[in-house]
This record gives C-alpha cells, structure tokens and sequence, in this order.
C-alpha cells in the first residue's frame, strides 16, 4: 500500500486579533462578568493540491478570514440562542438580560451571533462558517475540510473542524 502525503495551509497573522467583549454562563447558574479578551485566530484548510501546487491561495483564505475579525474587533459580541441571556434591540440599544441582571449597549457597539454561548469554540465555528461562504465558489470542491482555531487568552484554544460542503 502506497502512503499518500496529505496537503494542509495555516493562516494565523497578528492583523487577525480583534479585542472584543463578551460573557458566558456555565455550569447552569453561573454568568460571567463582561470582560474582554484579544482573541487570536488560526485558519487551516486542507486538501490536494492544485496547478499552482497550492491547497489554497494563502491570501484568498487571509482575506476571508480578516474580513471576519475586522467584523468583530471592537464590539460587544452576544449570544443569539442561549437559553436565558435574553437579547433585544430597539432602535438604539441593544439589552442583553441573564435573570435580574442587565446590560444595555448602543446598537452599533454589538454583534450578536448565532450561538448558545460565546465560547471561542462557538465562535470558531461561526467564523469557519463564514470563512466557507466567502471562499467556496474561489477554492472549489476538491478542499476536504476547513479548521478555525479562536484563542481567547494565549494559549486557551477553541477549535472547530468542518467538511467542506460539496456542492
Ligand atoms: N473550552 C472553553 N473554556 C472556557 C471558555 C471557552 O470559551 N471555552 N471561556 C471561558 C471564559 O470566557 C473565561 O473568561 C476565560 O477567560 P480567562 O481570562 O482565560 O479566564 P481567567 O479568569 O482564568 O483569566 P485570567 O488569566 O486569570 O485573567 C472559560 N473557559
């Protein structure tokens, strides 16, 4: 049996820390203070190579991942389903509640994400998510699967993998 070498592409740059707010709940009745972290993020992508001899163009997937970052630098970022920290906008401010406790933010200051809780493996997978949808038409089929690392205190990983959606 002959053994295949395996192609893989890392993208992780200084430029793709974004500083951002953020709380979580855990072991059910504990919610975290607002606080904030620079969070880092890896990008990995692998699959065969292609006539460049590439997996992916470095700067296609850079790219893709920035505009990610950049979208979440300098914000608030809130969980869209989490049981019972409760999100609500008018057209100025957006209230996050947890119980009787309550945060109010001007609209612009938040991004709220479709995730339970804003761990930075929920956020990996948002931005992997979101990393797929810029790329796919650019990077085609043959890629396998897609990883986002988001570090939200250097060294304390959150990682999501996905196959990469065959269409
Ligand atoms: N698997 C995960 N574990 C934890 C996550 C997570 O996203 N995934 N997140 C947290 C909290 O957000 C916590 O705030 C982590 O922040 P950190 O600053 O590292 O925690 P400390 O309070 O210990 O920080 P100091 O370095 O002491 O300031 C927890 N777990």
């Amino acid at each position: 049996m002959s053994l295949q070498p395996t192609f893989r592409v890392d993208v992780t740059k200084e430029q793709f820390i974004f500083s951002a707010a953020h709380f979580i709940t855990f072991a059910t009745d504990i919610c975290e203070r607002l606080h904030g972290h620079n969070y880092g993020v890896r990008a990995s992508v692998e699959g065969p190579l292609d006539e460049n001899r590439y997996v992916v163009d470095f700067i296609a997937l850079r790219d893709a991942v920035l505009e990610e970052t950049q979208a979440l630098d300098h914000h608030v970022v809130l969980p869209r389903d989490h049981a019972e920290i409760k999100i609500t906008s008018d057209e100025k401010e957006t209230t996050a509640t947890f119980r009787d406790r309550r945060w109010i933010f001007p609209n612009e200051d938040c991004v709220i994400l479709p995730v339970i809780n804003t761990t930075a493996e929920e956020m990996a997978r948002v931005i992997a998510e979101r990393v797929i949808e810029r790329t796919k038409d650019k990077f085609g089929n043959a890629i396998t699967w897609i990883e986002i690392a988001v570090d939200e205190n250097q060294g304390q990983w959150g990682v999501c993998r996905m196959p990469w959606p065959q269409v």
